[in-house]
């Protein structure tokens, strides 16, 4: 198993690297690839922690060795936040940036899961299709926006707010990633019951996490161990199903349903190909009902921004 980080010496990435070199299966490889100097370092930092999964850094003329052979190419690159800002102001930068890296993916592992990160996802992940697309290697079913850190914020703050657990409960959050795409679905969590006035308060709370961190880290960037950890889950689910584990993971994929958006994020049953199934979110409550139409356009505008992006 071989996994390549694309920009792997910033906060996500070292944070995500660190888990993965300490979590992937014996005998697996790590790519790590950045445009930043420091990465040959990181590579070598990390690779002094005893466990059976070999690093290597890459530099910016080195994307092919990164990629070559890679089973899932995960890219958190690109610039973060500043308070003030919205994911989408992001996208000036950004989108250049994903368009380049996922073209370097088509040429090296046209075969690889790629998971985006790098914000604005709901627009990053529509041109990374689309570049996949003009390439002719695009594969729906193994291209994913990730979205676990909403699902592990939704976890954290009911089970603050109840008491509970978090690593017991189970909490929905499909749809986009920003602002009011993010859509937890509340109403579905298992032996928890919420009033009207928390379930608007924990919807707002999770749909604004990320300026919450913003705001906090005041100028030095947004969310990177949270989502070091949230990318590190979802990448472990993806080996554990592609050795053939039965694991469900809620991710921004591609979807057929005209209802929703060209992507959305679903429950989503993977395997070693990626997506096995997507799976239905089940029955929305009318508050869920009504935010999600209300998102709806939106969110289907992020997405032809990244579609427009790769052919206009
Ligand atoms: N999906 C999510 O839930 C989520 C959560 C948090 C942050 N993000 C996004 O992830 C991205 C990265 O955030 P961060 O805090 O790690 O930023 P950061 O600035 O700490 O790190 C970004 C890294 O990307 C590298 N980079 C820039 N251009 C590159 C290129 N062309 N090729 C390879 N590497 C390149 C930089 O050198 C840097 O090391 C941002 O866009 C942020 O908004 C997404
Ligand atoms: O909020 C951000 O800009 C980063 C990330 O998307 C997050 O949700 O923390």
């Amino acid at each position: 198993m071989k996994v390549a980080v694309l920009g792997a010496a910033g906060g996500i990435g070292q944070a995500l690297s660190l888990l993965l070199k300490t979590q992937m299966p014996a005998g697996s490889a790590l790519a790590l690839y950045d445009v930043a100097p420091v990465v040959p370092g990181v590579a070598v930092d990390l690779s002094h922690i005893p466990t059976d999964v070999k690093v290597t850094g890459h530099g910016k003329e080195d994307l092919g060795d990164a990629l070559d052979g890679a089973d899932i190419v995960l890219i958190p690159a690109g610039v973060p936040r500043k308070p003030g800002m919205d994911r989408s102001d992001l996208f000036n930068t950004n989108a250049g940036i994903v368009k380049a890296l996922v073209e370097g993916c088509a040429e090296h592992c046209p075969n690889a899961c790629i998971g985006i990160i790098t914000n604005p996802v709901n627009t990053t992940v529509a041109i990374a299709a689309e570049t996949l697309k003009e390439k002719g290697v695009y594969d729906k079913n193994k291209l994913f926006g990730v979205t676990t850190l909403d699902v592990i914020r939704a976890e954290t703050f009911v089970a603050e707010l109840k008491g509970l657990d978090p690593a017991a409960l189970h909490v929905p959050v499909i749809g986009g990633h920003s602002g009011t795409t993010i859509l937890p679905l509340l109403s579905q969590i298992e032996g928890v019951s919420l009033t009207d006035d928390e379930v608007e308060s924990l919807t707002h709370r999770i749909q604004n996490a990320g300026t919450e961190v913003v705001e906090a880290k005041a100028g030095g960037g947004s969310a990177t161990l949270s989502m070091g950890q949230a990318a590190a889950r979802f990448c472990l689910s993806l080996i554990a199903a592609m050795q053939g584990e039965n694991v469900v993971e809620y991710t921004y994929v591609q979807t057929d349903d005209s209802d929703d958006a060209a992507f959305f994020a679903h429950p989503v049953r993977l395997s070693a190909n990626g997506v096995d199934e997507i799976l239905s979110y089940g029955e929305l409550s009318d508050f869920e009902t009504k935010a999600k139409q209300d998102m709806l356009e939106g969110l289907r505008g992020d997405i032809k921004m990244g579609v427009d992006f790769v052919h206009g």
